[in-house]
């Protein structure tokens, strides 16, 4: 089957009605598991499920063309997903792929809710890693782009994400915070292990059988979306951080509260400013710039670890 993009109108369950497959602004409650449940039956109606997804993937900024090696996808709009938020960063497609990648069938996010463009609601920007838990993925990879700090790195380099420090959950914005219904997983969580070992061992096999450059090291989550000051970046630097972004920590959180395994990389698209005498402009642009240059490589990277999960 060639890829589909799936346009049928569907009524999605959550208040609103929908027409032409769009649906319309839904009262969607991210901590309410009940909405969680009514979202999943509505992308369930829309797609053909031919097997359990039990691999899911998130595409960091530019990094969209890990969904686009998908075969046999079957493309749902995010706009046609009840109580999915839109997204708004250039470098994000919106789309939610069912398909074969590595000879599994796997769910792929083409997009992410990053916190700064949703008032830092950290559980509606986690809730398709809860649906993917519902739609029985039980491995996710989540991947982004990075600014690097550990002087090693140089531009269009991959970092396994080994552990992270997540600043909005130091500072109470935890996707987790809120009522806790148990049937989303343990009021607290344990996040000693965030990134599976074994699967960290996987990919630097896989690495190391492609010639694949992949360092390992600690990714630091800040609020956005503004990028750091040189200040910021050696503080950063001070407490352990190798690769800052704005994303995937709260994607992570989630994940390990309902027991998903997680593997994490970082592509990193431009080298963090450290002094302010010699500090050169980021801009969004190169990031996406540096993400298309590494797509086909960390298409093959992703499709290579899944076909050995
Ligand atoms: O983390 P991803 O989604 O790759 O996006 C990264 O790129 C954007 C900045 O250029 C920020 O959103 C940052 O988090
Ligand atoms: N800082 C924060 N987020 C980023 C960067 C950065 O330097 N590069 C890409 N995303």
């Amino acid at each position: 089957m060639s890829n589909t993009a799936l346009t049928n109108g569907h009524t999605n369950g959550i208040n609103g009605t929908t027409q032409n497959g769009v649906h319309d602004k839904v009262d969607f409650d991210p901590r309410s598991y009940d909405d969680l449940i009514m979202l999943t039956e509505s992308v369930r109606r829309q797609v053909d499920l031919k097997e359990v997804p039990t691999i899911g993937i998130i595409c960091g900024s530019g990094l969209g063309k890990i969904g686009d090696c998908i075969k046999d996808a079957q493309i749902l709009p995010f706009k046609q997903i009840p109580g999915f938020p839109t997204t708004h960063v250039i470098g994000h497609k919106g789309n939610l792929i069912f398909g074969y990648l590595g000879g599994k069938f796997v769910v792929c996010l083409q997009g992410r809710f990053h916190p700064y463009e949703h008032g830092m609601d950290l559980a509606l920007c986690a809730t398709p890693v809860r649906l993917m838990h519902q739609l029985g993925v039980k491995n996710l990879i989540v991947s982004n782009a990075a600014g690097g700090v550990n002087p090693k790195f140089n531009y269009g380099d991959l970092m396994l994400i080994k552990d992270h420090i997540f600043m909005p959950g130091l500072c109470g914005f935890s996707p987790l915070v809120g009522v806790n219904d148990p049937r989303f997983g343990p009021r607290f969580v344990s996040i000693h292990d965030a990134y599976d070992r074994q699967l960290r061992q996987l990919a630097q096999n896989v690495a190391k059988d492609l010639k694949i450059v992949l360092h390992e090291g600690t990714y630091v989550m800040s609020g956005g979306p503004q990028y750091e000051t040189p200040a910021e970046v050696v503080f950063f630097k001070t407490v352990g951080a190798d690769a800052l972004g704005m994303s995937t920590c709260h994607e992570v959180t989630v994940a390990r509260q309902c027991g998903i395994r997680v593997f994490g990389f970082s592509l990193i698209t431009n080298i963090a400013n450290t002094d302010a005498d010699n500090s050169v402009e980021v801009t969004h642009e190169e990031v996406l710039e540096a993400a298309r240059e590494a797509g086909d490589h960390a298409c093959t990277f992703v499709t290579e670890i899944i076909s050995r999960v």
